[in-house]
């Protein structure tokens, strides 16, 4: 053997041992370790080495085997017709060259007709019917023997349990089940949430949950199916199918079966790729994942005439789209301050293209996602780019890490305003508690600080706070208290008479109530309850900024989260410094310092309908509020009086056949 042979040899058998590994990971565990793209380049220069060494080349490499063996714990399943894999083609030169075979393989030069179907991302099923009732399902396996499913695929709600009266005796439908992409987001994000498996990409969320031993797990994941291709048929109905792949997939619709709708034929190779085209365009608007397009010969005839390779049918070719998962180099973490704070470290790449999309940043979501990656800057990483999702980082591939790698460390200070950063033990988001000052959060703070109910500023518009931002006339709250009519009145459509009224209605605020002032402040999680009842309690702005978080909780409804927040707001110096500028613009009665607190309606829960006319709807919750009772929206059994002003509508209605007891607006005054 020469020593090309010997390296050719050795390169062989490496990558056949590779490949056997990430097929296991892939088909067995539903958790590969690299990315598609990367497999697929080892499988292409696996399978040219062993084109052009033949007598090197083996039955049992990986090239020419379809997915692997089916998992122990299932019951197996052995396919009549076997299930077989795709042959690729990555561009368009490798797609018309496959036509060109089809062509000469028919010696035929006439135009053939493909079925053009998007190639969904999930993974293989058989399904059997028989006289029109789901009897068992099976995954592919390693294409001659699955796994039985039947359970499981029994709780996908768009595979029917029983066909149409017209259905065949015997019918075996193809097809792939899949987890929309919405519905794979949402599902990652709660595992993150709940520290449970989180999947790498739709694909692995399908087949992961599709094989599992207990179906009433598998009933709560989000599953779909399409049908795609018949298989055993009884002989009387085979006779009566039409000879089109594409007129057998309406067919199978016709018996009940749900199949893809952007299904189409195409009658040239031009039209191939239009349709190419036109569903490459939309990828990111799907709801569901495709990896590429498959082209099938639509004459049934004729796919007969082609027949079948090892691994995959001579009629069919999947021309892949670029793929959304690549591999590239961390080389920094960047961490970016949200506006309401929240930081999220953010990796910065080797540009790497990504579905078609040069990628430089990707999401590292928090620290919990850090450790749980367990990803340290200099790694080489997956990176996902699907939909309109931010890119993210989705695993780590630990055999490729180098030498020199360094921990992330996250900050403590934010990189904006340098004021602390809190991490609540409860919560995954940790966040910068500047949220007087800091430029990132400047704009949601102004807004909400003159929002109706907490400062109520009117003719504060969004737009004009971020004129006012833009023109950095404001950094923070206080900074409204100094504008004048005449800065007003430049920015672009403000009349004088407006730029006067907002004046006048900022001006307005200065005489405010305790409550309203901790709202506007926008201290995270203190809504205006919560707001109300730390007014109620405290009695005095100080007795709020110096509590401690013990005495915090000591408020009804406040827990450990919340007094957290609130404890670390006001702790962070410059937020001290913009509540002191604010306090000597603005004023509120202040009650005695904490001294016993009137809470007679504690335990109380009141609903307000209707107008009241000595005072607001706001006014009265406020005024109930310190005094210890809830004030809620709706109506049960469990409220203590509904408070009927005029007109009051259908929560009257409620309450009175809940036999709830009803107050005036004079019993309400008199309550009070
Ligand atoms: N990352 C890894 O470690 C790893 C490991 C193994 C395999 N893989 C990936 O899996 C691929 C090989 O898997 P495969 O053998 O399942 O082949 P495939 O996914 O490339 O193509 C065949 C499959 O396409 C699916 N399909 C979707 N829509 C279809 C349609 N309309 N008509 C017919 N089939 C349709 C079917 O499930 C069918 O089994 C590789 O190209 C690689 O990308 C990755
Ligand atoms: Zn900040």
């Amino acid at each position: 053997m020469s020593e090309h042979e010997q390296q050719a040899k050795q390169r062989i058998q490496q990558l056949q041992k590779l490949l056997t590994r990430y097929n296991r990971e892939y088909y067995e565990l539903d958790e590969p370790s690299v990315p598609d793209s990367e497999y697929d380049a080892l499988f292409r220069e696996l399978q040219q080495l062993e084109r052009d060494h033949p007598d090197l080349a083996s039955a049992n490499s990986p090239t020419q085997k379809v997915g692997s063996k089916p998992l122990d714990k299932f019951d197996t399943v052995a396919h009549e017709v076997p299930m077989l894999s795709l042959d690729n083609a990555f561009d368009e030169d490798e797609f018309e060259a496959f036509t060109l075979r089809v062509n000469e393989r028919l010696d035929s030069s006439n135009n053939i007709t493909y079925c053009c179907e998007p190639k969904l991302d999930g993974l293989a099923v058989s399904i059997l019917y028989e006289n029109g009732k789901l009897v068992r399902a099976a995954t592919r396996g390693d294409g001659y023997r699955g796994e039985n499913i039947t359970e499981n695929v029994k709780t996908i709600r768009n595979v029917p349990l029983e066909l149409s009266s017209e259905a065949p005796q015997r019918l075996e439908v193809r097809g792939e089940v899949f987890m929309p992409t919405a519905a794979f987001e949402a599902f990652n994000e709660q595992a993150r949430k709940r520290e449970q498996k989180v999947f790498a990409n739709p694909r692995n969320a399908a087949a992961g949950s599709l094989r599992q031993l207990d179906s009433r797990v598998t009933a709560k994941r989000p599953l779909h199916f399409y049908a795609y291709s018949l298989g055993v048929i009884d002989e009387q109905a085979e006779q009566a199918l039409p000879n089109s792949h594409y007129q057998r997939l309406q067919q199978l619709a016709r018996w009940g079966l749900p199949i893809n709708d952007e299904v189409k034929t195409a009658a040239s190779v031009a039209e191939c790729e239009a349709f190419y085209n036109d569903i490459f365009a939309r990828r990111d608007e799907l709801r569901y994942e495709i990896d590429g397009i498959v082209y099938k010969v639509d004459a049934i005839a004729l796919q007969q005439d082609l027949g079948f390779v090892a691994r995959a049918p001579r009629w069919a070719i999947a021309r892949k789209f670029p793929a959304q998962e690549q591999l590239t180099t961390i080389t920094g973490v960047d961490f970016q301050v949200g506006r309401t704070g929240a930081i999220t470290p953010v990796a910065r790449l080797e540009p790497v293209n990504v579905g078609g999309v040069t990628v430089s940043n990707a999401t590292l979501h928090n620290a919990d996602e850090i450790a749980r990656l367990g990803v340290r800057i200099g790694d080489v990483v997956s990176i996902r780019r699907a939909g309109d999702v931010i890119p993210q980082v989705v695993s780590v591939v630990e055999e490729k890490r180098p030498g020199h790698t360094q921990a992330i460390e996250f900050p403590t200070r934010c990189p904006v305003c340098d004021s602390e950063i809190e991490r609540v033990a409860e919560e995954a988001v940790a966040r910068c508690t500047g949220g007087l000052i800091c430029a990132a959060q400047r704009k949601e703070a102004i807004k909400h600080f003159a929002s109706r109910k907490a400062m109520d500023i009117d003719g504060l518009g969004d737009k004009i706070v971020e004129q006012l931002i833009e023109r950095d006339w404001i950094k923070s709250p206080a900074d409204l208290y100094k504008l004048t009519e005449p800065m007003l009145a430049s920015l672009p459509r403000m009349g004088q008479k407006s730029a006067k009224n907002l004046v006048n209605a900022i001006a307005a605020t200065r005489e405010t109530t305790l409550a309203r002032f901790i709202y506007a402040l926008g201290i995270r999680e203190v809504g205006e309850a919560t707001a109300a009842a730390l007014a109620s309690y405290f009695q005095q702005l100080d007795a709020i900024t110096e509590a401690s978080v013990e005495q915090l909780q000591e408020v009804d409804d406040i827990g450990t989260v919340v007094a957290q927040h609130i404890h670390a707001f006001f702790a962070e110096p410059h937020n001290q410094t913009v509540v002191q500028q604010l306090r000597e613009i603005i004023e509120w009665p202040e009650g005695e310092a904490v001294g016993p607190v009137d809470d007679r309606l504690a335990g109380n829960t009141y609903v307000l309908t209707g107008t009241l006319s000595s005072m607001t709807r706001d006014e009265a919750k406020q005024a109930l509020e310190a005094l210890g009772a809830k004030v809620t929206g709706s109506v049960s059994k469990k409220t203590t009086a509904v408070i009927a002003g005029e007109a009051a509508g259908s929560k009257l209605t409620k309450a009175e056949k809940l036999g709830v007891v009803v107050l005036s607006e004079d019993e309400l005054k008199a309550l009070l």
